[in-house]
């Protein structure tokens, strides 16, 4: 039971994550429509692995980003200069990350027949537009609200 144990803590770090960092929330959104999209592309088993390992490397890179924060706000409550180097040292290594994250898509996904694929098929299905939207409207409140924030305010709406 240890071995699952140590699954749920670790998901208890990625949602605390999520929760808390707006930059974690944009990634997972990117990786969503990453997937989502991948479909309109012709892609090789080489291209999802590629995909994979950079949208990996960005969230990991998030995730050891807040590690790094957390620690230096718990060790230095106030101003100090090993912390502003600290800080900066994992913010440049999510930068990096993101980056090459993004060079990866421009490899695999520049595809211009593949871009008229993605208009055409909203062309001739325009009611496909209307879930695009709702989708797209529900991860700008995820990202800006959070998952605490949306559950605070249903809350305070429900007392109401
Ligand atoms: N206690 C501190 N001492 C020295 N410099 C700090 C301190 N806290 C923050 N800084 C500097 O301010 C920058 C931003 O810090 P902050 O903790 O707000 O990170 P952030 O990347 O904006 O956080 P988040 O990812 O939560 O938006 C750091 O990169 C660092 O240069």
């Amino acid at each position: 039971m240890r071995f699952f144990k140590s699954f749920k803590y670790a998901f208890r770090g990625i949602i605390y994550c999520i929760n808390n960092e707006r930059n974690m929330r944009i990634h997972t959104v990117a990786a969503l429509y990453v997937f989502v999209f991948s479909f309109f592309f012709e892609m090789s088993r080489t291209s999802y692995a590629a995909v994979l390992i950079a949208i990996a490397m960005v969230i990991t890179a998030e995730l050891f980003n807040t590690v790094a924060e957390e620690l230096c706000d718990m060790a230095a409550a106030s101003f100090h200069p090993v912390v502003r180097i600290i800080k900066d040292m994992a913010a440049g290594a999510v930068l990096i990350s993101a980056v090459f994250a993004a060079a990866v898509g421009v490899c695999v996904f520049w595809q211009p027949a593949s871009f008229a694929g993605i208009l055409r098929y909203f062309a001739s299905s325009p009611l496909m537009l209307l879930p695009l939207a709702a989708v797209t409207a529900v991860c700008i409140v995820y990202i800006v609200m959070g998952p605490i924030g949306i559950r605070d305010y249903i809350r305070k709406k429900r007392e109401k």
